[in-house]
């Protein structure tokens, strides 16, 4: 027996699955069997007092997860961190285990109220005594980490929890002795599987299959070289002794009824303490403060949903709630991340959604000089759709041509900083950038629930609308196509080679014909078959009247390039005759400017196809320059590239058949952009049959 190590366990008088806490409970209430857990629970007992000392807590009635010893708390040395429940089922064990640390002369430590920690079941210590990896996610907070950081004097490192199965860091961790770690991957986040692989080797990562973690392989108890768990898969003991240990299995199948298995049974008190050690941990903390209609337009729930998505937690320090209709409300919220980078990603998402800082942690944004043209530094501040200030000076500056997926640019002029946002490739030497992601905010517009709700287009914002409200929003689309043709706007349309297959063709030639469409955006297949069906009545060679492919169609695509190719540009094609009708027609006669972007895939090319894909990025950005709507129709490739280049604030429509590519596309989180999953010729018939009717009110209007 090896003297100096101690366990200490709560024999289980009082067990049983009394509520349901975690999914293992879900259907076991009052199903576990007293005598078989009784007896599971002499049996582990036994072998732990073969190979260590191990102490008694008595049992409390009324307590039955008392049993799980390793959520009593943290210990290291002679500090001893209680724990705080996060559910009130197990709230009323905390006196029992304060009472009996303290009576044993430990330093307990207590966390603040509700700042939830559960102990050894959330916190587990290298083996060789290094750091502590610590979990949270369900039951215990980061903000926890810091803590256990200070008080115990150790590393902390952060570990996020995301299988609600896997609900506490032992069900699925467990660090063995010589620097082994046996661990469930898939019960973790990537950043947190990232950090495992850099601190332990990859041959000392035991990982185990889905099967095993489902059995608790990982709720097992290390004692130097041996390793006691519930029953698993050969082939895990076979790698498990390979490493160099004895497993000794020993039934849990009572305690898996209540979520828990060996290791939650037990609670180590006497943990390896290296002299050495210091406290460290990585967690960050920001305040932000977020203003305007917070409940109304679900902000607040939406970014404190955010923090929690993308692995970081909140305190709500406190929450101004608008008590009229039209007041706002402001709250301010401590945000805290496992890391610097997990910071930045979540105040990045937080500032698209209008935080700022509070008043007194204002300061400049942080800018690094372009030291290579065309390249931006690490650190860059990628920018958004939404309109963006930056604090250069103590002074606020709108960042200009506002695109996402770009880098701030700030240069010096005689008026003061200007900023402007740019694609990493035009960069240059001499231009300071934005990094990181202080002195940064955006403006949104604040709606109040009655503006929301008046808004053309915001009745479905965001979502997806589904066949039965196709009619309505080519209602919308068509009254809002009236209003920027008659106000002299610009609308610009992205369309794919479907809307000529599925007879769009002529319907957005119509269009384009009355004025309603400013600039085309598009790749060579829609010019090429808008072509083919003006000159041959074919699309890809199906005949558009009949629906049946035509004998030797399948070349006609090809012939109509080669015949524009000897014109020269599709505008001579049309002078000449060639093309006497269609999308490309209409562009031509109505000075209507378009842009053809290349692809691996293009047949020819068209001579107006640019193959030069920076070029035609160009091209695109100047098409689009003052754009009031964007209608996109079914093309994914031209339609993702419009979105990346388009600020919020242009009302965008996007039409696909595929409620993937919809969602893709409308959801930007912005209110004006809508997706509607249809066919696309059935959409263009509706819209322009939906426009003649209110041209025709219109006029009759007028007569009157
Ligand atoms: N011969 C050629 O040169 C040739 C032929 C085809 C495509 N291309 C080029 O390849 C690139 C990609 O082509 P793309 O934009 O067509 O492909 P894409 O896959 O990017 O987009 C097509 C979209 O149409 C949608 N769709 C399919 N049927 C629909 C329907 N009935 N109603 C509504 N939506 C429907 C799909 O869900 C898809 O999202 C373009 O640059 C194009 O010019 C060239
Ligand atoms: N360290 C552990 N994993 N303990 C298991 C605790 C089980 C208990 N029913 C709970 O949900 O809290």
């Amino acid at each position: 027996m090896t003297d100096s190590i101690r366990f200490l366990m709560c024999a289980p008088d009082h067990y049983d699955v009394d509520y349901v806490i975690n999914p293992w409970m879900e259907g076991n209430v009052h199903k576990s069997s007293r005598d078989r857990a009784v007896e599971q629970w002499e049996k582990l007992y036994h072998v732990l007092k073969e190979n260590a000392v191990v102490d008694l807590v008595p049992p409390e009635k009324g307590w039955p997860d008392m049993v799980f010893t390793a959520n009593a708390g943290l210990l290291l040395g002679n500090t001893f961190v209680l724990s705080r429940f996060y559910h009130k089922e197990r709230q009323g064990e905390e006196p029992y285990f304060k009472a009996w640390f303290e009576s044993k002369g430990f330093t307990v430590h207590e966390l603040p109220k509700d700042l939830p920690f559960e102990g050894a079941g959330d916190a587990l210590l290298d083996r060789e005594g290094r750091w502590l990896w610590a979990g949270y996610g369900f039951r215990s907070e980061l903000d926890s980490h810091p803590l256990l950081a200070k008080w115990l004097n150790i590393e902390v490192l952060s570990l996020r929890l995301v299988d609600e199965r896997f609900y506490h860091l032992d069900t699925c961790f467990c660090p063995l002795t010589g620097g082994y770690l046996l661990y469930y991957p898939a019960a973790f986040d990537s950043y947190s599987n990232r950090l495992i692989e850099m601190r332990v080797a990859p041959e000392k990562r035991i990982a185990i299959e889905e099967a095993d973690a489902a059995n608790f392989a990982c709720n097992a108890v290390n004692i130097d070289k041996i390793v006691v768990m519930n029953k698993v898969s050969e082939a895990l003991k076979t790698r498990i002794t390979q490493a160099g240990f004895q497993v000794i299995e020993t039934p849990m199948s009572e305690f898996l009824k209540a979520g828990g298995a060996c290791k939650c049974l037990t609670l180590r008190v006497t943990e390896p303490v290296q002299e050495d050690r210091s406290a460290n941990v990585m967690v960050e903390s920001r305040t932000i403060r977020m203003e305007g209609h917070l409940l109304d337009a679900g902000l607040i729930s939406r970014a404190l949903d955010l923090i929690i998505e993308n692995g970081g937690s909140f305190q709500v320090l406190n929450f101004n709630l608008g008590e009229q209709r039209q007041s706002t409300s402001s709250a301010d919220v401590k945000v805290s991340a496992p890391s610097h980078d997990v910071m930045e990603e979540i105040m990045g998402m937080l500032i698209d959604l209008g935080a700022v800082p509070p008043p007194q942690e204002i300061c400049d944004a942080i800018l690094e000089p372009v030291v290579q043209d065309g390249v931006g530094p690490d650190d860059f501040y990628v920018s958004t759709i939404y309109p963006t200030e930056v604090r250069v000076n103590g002074q606020w500056v709108k960042a200009q041509n506002q695109r996402m997926d770009g880098a701030v640019a700030i240069t010096e002029t005689a008026d003061g900083p200007v900023a402007k946002c740019k694609l990493l490739r035009d960069l240059k030497v001499g231009e300071k950038v934005v990094v990181d992601v202080v002195g940064i905010r955006t403006i949104r517009k604040t709606e109040s629930r009655e503006q929301r709700n008046s808004q053309e287009f915001s009745f479905m914002s965001g979502s997806v609308s589904s066949e039965r409200r196709v009619e309505l929003v080519v209602e919308q689309v068509a009254w809002e196509l009236r209003q920027i043709r008659d106000r002299g706007g610009k609308v610009v349309v992205t369309a794919g080679p479907v809307v000529i297959h599925t007879g769009g063709g002529e319907h957005l030639a119509h269009l384009i014909r009355e004025g309603y469409v400013q600039a085309l955006l598009g790749g060579n297949a829609i010019a090429v078959h808008d072509m083919e069906q003006s000159n041959m009545g074919t699309s890809l060679g199906v005949d558009m009247k009949r629906g049946i492919a035509v004998r030797g169609g399948h070349r006609h695509h090809l012939k109509i390039i080669n015949a524009v190719r000897r014109y020269g540009s599709i505008a001579k094609a049309v002078e000449a005759g060639l093309v006497t009708n269609g999308v490309m027609y209409e562009c031509v006669k109505h000075n209507i400017p378009f842009s053809l972007a290349g692809s691996i895939r293009d047949d020819g090319p068209l001579p107006d196809t640019q193959m030069d894909l920076v070029k035609a990025q160009e091209e695109y950005t100047e098409l689009l320059r003052g754009a009031d709507m964007v209608l996109m129709l079914s093309s994914m490739l031209h339609s993702i590239g419009v979105g990346n280049m388009t600020p919020a604030g242009v009302k965008m429509v996007c039409v696909d058949i595929n409620p993937a590519v919809v969602t893709k596309l409308s959801d930007r989180g912005s209110i004006e952009s809508i997706g509607v999953v249809t066919d696309v010729g059935l959409f263009l018939s509706l819209l322009v049959n939906q426009l003649d009717k209110l041209t025709s009110r219109h006029h009759v209007a007028q007569s009157v």
